[in-house]
């Protein structure tokens, strides 16, 4: 690494660090990572390398100093009595060897590890009084995590009550096996929803549900790890996963008492090999000083224990050839490159096809037709291409062109200023009439039953529908046309179809598919304007007056409605009878009962340890306070978390009532 100053190694630690929250906020709070973890990985340890460097540039809300993400659900939280860490990890053998020569060293002798499999999935606690299962949690930031008792009591294999009466708690991972996983993720693929990552991104996004009924439905399992207060008569971690085994918690089989790296090694080999055809997904061993007095002397950093340690695996690898570019339109008209190569196993599955996602990244890799690829599997599932092996690259090769025309409707395509998609602006575009109808009738959507992709691509064929409003006249007689359709088929979705015009307009409003509004913002804004007229002719300032709304979106919502073909298409549907009025509970005009913070100004400051900032402020909010971002004589409370500055001086120069963040919690209840 090149020399820094003070001054630019602050600048890089910053930039650093803003990356990390970022990519861990997707990773941790909304179970959507936006990069490989192996991309996350070194920007960490960049930051690690330049904070060893210049020590005095640590700051304990540094990644590196704390767990995981803040907790942002609306899941209740949960204050775990022992902390729950994080890990060290490594990416070598050699790292491996450095870490048992820093223990031996600390030790005095050398040790025997217990080795075990990193299973990919997220870390749970379950707590038992009496031998009955009371509390459930996830790690959240190691402090404080969510509540997810009644979640759990979906999952088959935690024991809700134990053998014998136990007050103990337990550690493990939750996780989702590769079977759950897959048909997970082809649901929501058809449903037209996000798939996920990973499984681990997968058993999170499950677990940490506010309606346990969809945990249910996830499959998910756990391997119970950790015994945060063993019987005295346990004094090893392998002991103790073969005690509570026998107390009914599902624990690995694979873990192994080891006396040296050599056998070490070996395990590890084992596995490596072994990894694909293992139910469920691994992305590591871990290695943990086996004796417990041992574990407890050597302690714990602000974040890892220094007992135990990570072995990455590194990512799997394969070489493959390209054939051929293909390009896809989506709903909203942004086409995407697809790479299809030669098959090849990779991680247990033939893989012949991986996206490029945009032209930029299809450009920035320089991938052409005839080039050999190296191929890897992002979260150990979705396959990517890592880079094109040079020295493999046939003599003529060219550089691959982008097409300039869409491959659907072959309108010009063109590069909307700010994106890196490219997109075509077509509206008559058969390709994307196609996703839009997809999109218009699925689940979060207009959700009606039995207009599956495959039928919508059928409808469009035989010339039955152009546009969402066709679905409303489609007879018999029209659907008659299709193949493999029988009456029964033919009346249900005649059915279906008709009981969408019921629907409550959030509904309708996000079936239209405007880019940046999905079902959460097509709520809050039917909320506030009751019916699609009115939305219609909102402004961009009448509708970024809504609290969670930003310009983005607002721009976008009046942009669409300003075009006459989009006018004529929502009068088609008003004629067809689609509900165009909001039907739900009426939120903003609700009474709200009288309590403390009623009709009261409040300021937040300081680092909050329960709540985010935005989830208080909505709190206080529903409860009829109005919340503001400076201190004045007008305020009537300041609530301050930790680390709270120049706003909780000011208050308490002009003497305004102070309220830690627990009190006013209690006050809230
Ligand atoms: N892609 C991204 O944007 C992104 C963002 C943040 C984090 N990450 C990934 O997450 C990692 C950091 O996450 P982390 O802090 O949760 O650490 P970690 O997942 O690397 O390791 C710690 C966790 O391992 C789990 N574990 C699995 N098997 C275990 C066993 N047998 N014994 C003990 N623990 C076991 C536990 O849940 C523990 O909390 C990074 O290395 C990165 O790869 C990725
Ligand atoms: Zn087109």
């Amino acid at each position: 690494m090149a020399k820094l100053n003070n001054k630019n190694a602050q600048e890089e630690i910053e930039t650093l660090r803003k990356k990390l929250n970022t990519w861990a906020e997707q990773y941790y709070a909304q179970d959507a990572p936006s990069v490989e973890d192996a991309v996350y990985d070194q920007n960490y340890q960049k930051l690690v390398e330049l904070e060893k460097q210049f020590p005095e540039l640590v700051t304990p809300d540094s990644i590196t100093q704390r767990v995981g993400g803040e907790i942002k659900s609306d899941l209740g939280k949960v204050e775990h009595q022992v902390p729950m860490l994080s890990m060290g990890d490594v990416f070598s053998k050699d790292e491996l060897l450095e870490f048992d020569q820093r223990i031996q060293k600390l030790v005095g002798e050398p040790v025997a590890y217990n080795v075990e499999l990193k299973i990919d999935g997220l870390s749970l606690s379950l707590e038992y009084v009496d031998g009955k299962l009371v509390r459930a949690s996830t790690r959240g930031n190691g402090r404080i995590g969510e509540d997810v008792t009644k979640n759990v009591q979906y999952i088959d294999d935690i024991p809700k009550t134990l053998p014998e009466k136990l007050t103990t708690e337990v550690r493990g991972e939750c996780y989702m096996g590769k079977a759950a996983f897959l048909k997970l993720n082809t649901e929501r693929d058809e449903n037209g929803e996000a798939v996920f990552a990973n499984p681990r991104n997968a058993a999170a996004g499950s677990l940490r549900q506010l309606d346990p009924k969809v945990t249910k439905k996830r499959n998910l399992s756990t391997f119970i790890y950790t015994w945060v207060n063993p019987p005295e008569e346990i004094t090893s971690q392998h002991q103790a996963i073969q005690q509570m085994s026998k107390l009914g918690f599902h624990t690995n089989e694979t873990g192994r008492k080891l006396a040296n790296l050599d056998e070490v090694f070996a395990y590890i080999d084992e596995y490596t090999s072994k990894r694909d055809s293992l139910s469920y997904g691994i992305d590591g061993i871990v290695l943990k000083v086996d004796d417990l007095t041992l574990q407890k002397q050597l302690g714990n950093t602000v974040k890892v224990p220094r007992w135990e340690i990570a072995y990455k695996f590194p990512p799997e690898e394969q070489e493959t050839i390209v054939h051929e570019i293909v390009w896809t339109v989506g709903r909203t008209g942004v086409v995407t490159p697809t790479a299809v190569m030669d098959p090849v196993e990779l991680a247990g599955t033939t893989v012949s096809r991986a996206v490029l996602h945009n032209p930029d990244l299809l450009k920035q890799k320089d991938v052409r037709i005839g080039d050999t690829v190296k191929l890897h599997k992002a979260g150990d599932i979705i396959p990517e291409i890592s880079e094109v092996v040079l020295s493999k690259r046939p003599a003529n090769s060219q550089v691959y062109e982008i097409p300039t025309e869409c491959p659907s409707c072959g309108q010009s395509l063109v590069h909307l200023e700010g994106e890196v998609a490219l997109r075509c602006i077509n509206p008559a575009c058969p390709a994307q009439i196609e996703e839009g109808i997809i999109h218009f009738a699925s689940r979060p959507a207009m959700d009606i039953m039995g207009l599956g992709p495959k039928i919508v691509r059928q409808l469009i064929q035989h010339d039955l529908v152009k546009d969402v409003a066709d679905l409303y006249h489609l007879t018999a007689d029209d659907l008659a046309e299709l193949d493999h359709f029988g009456d029964k088929s033919i009346s249900n979705l005649l059915t279906a179809i008709d009981n969408s015009r019921q629907n409550s307009v959030e509904l309708l409003l996000n079936g239209l598919g405007i880019d940046h509004v999905g079902a959460k913002a097509a709520l809050l804004i039917v909320q506030r304007f009751k019916n699609l007229n009115k939305i219609m002719q909102a402004s961009v300032s009448d509708l970024t007056a809504i609290d969670t709304i930003g310009e983005t979106i607002a721009e976008s919502i009046t942009t669409y409605f300003a075009q006459a073909s989009v006018q004529k298409l929502v009068q088609e549907l008003i004629d067809s009878g689609v509900n165009i009025d909001y039907l739900g509970e009426d939120v903003s005009e609700k009474e709200i009962a009288d309590n403390f913070f009623k009709n009261k100004t409040v300021v937040l400051t300081g680092k909050l340890a329960h709540f985010t900032r935005s989830e208080f402020t909505k709190k206080l909010e529903s409860l009829g306070a109005k919340v503001t971002g400076s201190v004045s004589k007008k305020t009537d409370y300041v609530i301050y978390g930790t680390d709270a500055g120049s706003k909780l001086t000011k208050a308490e120069n002009l003497k305004i009532a102070l309220l830690t963040e627990e009190e006013a919690i209690e006050k809230i209840q």
